[in-house]
This record gives structure tokens, C-alpha cells and sequence, in this order.
């Protein structure tokens, strides 16, 4: 994976994502279609996006118990998308079963998507994993835990903020993905995320890839956040 931007297709409908697209001049993309845009048009869209030229990161974030994991993989590895993730939390064994289910359902001679863990959602602070579900510990030391047990099961890399890339890195070593949502200018309202990074310092902390939605799917002018937000994310002056 090149260091990609990949951008998050946060919408209710085909329909709206084409209107987003033709905005970018038939480029090819990296996108994630998450649960909005799955659950609303299903499998198709998929194969609309790979027919347009776009890798694609499906984000449904399984999170079940090891067989149902395993047998959503692989029906999920048949629509030949580039990555796919799950939750740490579902624990080693259900980590184990996605990428079991990947490769069954993955065909004979290509390559099984890869597949990522979400360590602590980017929208989760310290003081509501303590309070709301009890992890007592320090946040980063949880990620990088969670990160650990990803790379123990197999997994190619993990979903965490930036902030805690440098230290993924250093626990976990080379070859482990580290994709990172919570991206804002320094201009953007934080919204609902909590642990957020501007595309310059997601650089500078040597994230893997960037997933961005709402700085570039509600700009006024999308092609030009989106190239805005490339340079500052691959260090180029403009
Ligand atoms: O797995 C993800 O993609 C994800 C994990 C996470 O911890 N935080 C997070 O924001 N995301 C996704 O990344 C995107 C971020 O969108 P914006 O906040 O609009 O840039 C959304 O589609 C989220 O579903």
C-alpha cells in the first residue's frame, strides 16, 4: 500500500456518491465504503466503484463471535475488495476466524484483502472508556495492547489515531499497517471525533494511510480539499 488518502463515502445513497464522484474528473481513488452506503445499495456498489477504476476499503467493522465472523469474511472476500476490518475487542480467536474466512473465500491464484483491527474508535476518549466501559487503563497503552494482539493474530495492520502511530510502530515493528481516521485541517470543526490530527502531522507520525470524510465530502469545493489535503498529507508545497 503506497501511503494512500483514502476518502470516506459517508453517504445515503448510489446516487449522492456519483454526484460527489463526477467532481473528480474520472481520477482514481482509494475509498471507503462504509456501513451507511453498504447496508443502503448492498454488494453492487462495490462492483460499481472496482468497474470505475477505485481500490476500496469496506468498512463494516465485524465484531461477532469467531463463526459468524468466518463466514461473513468469505462472503465478503468474494467481492474483491482491498481491505476490510474488524474490532479488536472481538478478541484473538474471532481475529483469527477473519482472516480464515478471507482466504476460503478468497479465489484460487489472487490475493485476500487485507484486513485490519480497529484498536479504540477515534472518537473515544480516555475518560469515556474508563467511565462508560471500564477500561481502566491509559488509553494508549489499550491501543497499543490492542494493536499487539492484531499483529499476534495475524492481522495486516490496525485502525488507531496517529497519535498513537509512533509507538504502534516501535511495539509492534515494520509491516503492520497503521490506517488512521480523525483527520481535520486546522480550520475544520472537530465534530464527534476526539483524537484528531492534521494531514502534516499524520505525515510527520508516519501513519500508513489517512481516511478522510467530511473535510472533503462537505467542502464546498471537494476536488480542491481533497488535493489540498493530499500535499499536505505526501509533504509536497503547493
Ligand atoms: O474504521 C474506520 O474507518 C473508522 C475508525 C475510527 O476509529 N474512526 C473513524 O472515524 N472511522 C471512520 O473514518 C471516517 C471518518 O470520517 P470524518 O470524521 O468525516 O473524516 C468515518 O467514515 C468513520 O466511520
Amino acid at each position: 500500500m503506497q501511503r494512500p488518502l483514502i476518502v470516506a463515502l459517508d453517504f445515503p445513497s448510489l446516487e449522492d456518491t456519483k454526484i460527489f464522484l463526477d467532481k473528480f474528473q474520472g481520477k482514481s481513488l482509494f475509498l471507503k465504503v462504509g456501513m451507511e452506503l453498504f447496508y443502503q445499495e448492498g454488494p453492487s456498489v462495490i462492483g460499481y466503484l472496482k468497474e470505475q477504476g477505485h481500490s476500496i476499503f469496506l468498512d463494516l467493522k465485524l465484531h461477532d463471535i469467531p463463526n459468524t465472523v468466518y463466514s461473513s469474511m468469505k462472503r465478503l472476500a468474494g467481492l474483491g475488495v482491498d481491505i476490510v476490518n474488524v474490532h479488536v475487542a472481538g478478541g484473538s480467536k474471532m481475529m483469527e476466524a477473519a482472516l480464515e474466512g478471507l482466504e476460503a473465500g478468497t479465489e484460487t491464484g489472487k490475493t485476500r484483502p487485507q484486513c485490519i483491527a480497529v484498536t479504540q474508535l477515534t472518537s473515544t476518549t480516555e475518560e469515556m472508556m474508563r467511565r462508560e466501559i471500564l477500561i481502566e487503563k491509559n488509553l494508549t497503552e489499550v491501543v497499543v495492547q490492542y494493536a499487539s494482539l492484531a499483529k499476534k493474530s495475524g492481522l495486516d495492520g490496525v485502525v488507531c489515531s496517529s497519535l498513537e502511530v509512533p509507538i504502534i510502530n516501535t511495539t509492534v515493528g515494520p509491516n503492520f499497517l497503521t490506517v488512521t481516521p480523525g483527520i481535520r485541517l486546522a480550520s475544520d470543526d472537530r465534530g464527534d471525533q476526539a483524537r484528531i490530527v492534521t494531514p502534516e502531522k499524520a505525515r510527520e507520525l508516519g501513519s500508513t494511510a489517512i481516511v478522510v470524510g467530511r473535510s472533503i465530502t462537505n467542502a464546498k469545493h471537494p476536488l480542491q480539499a481533497y488535493s489540498q489535503i493530499k500535499s499536505a498529507w505526501e509533504g509536497v508545497l503547493v
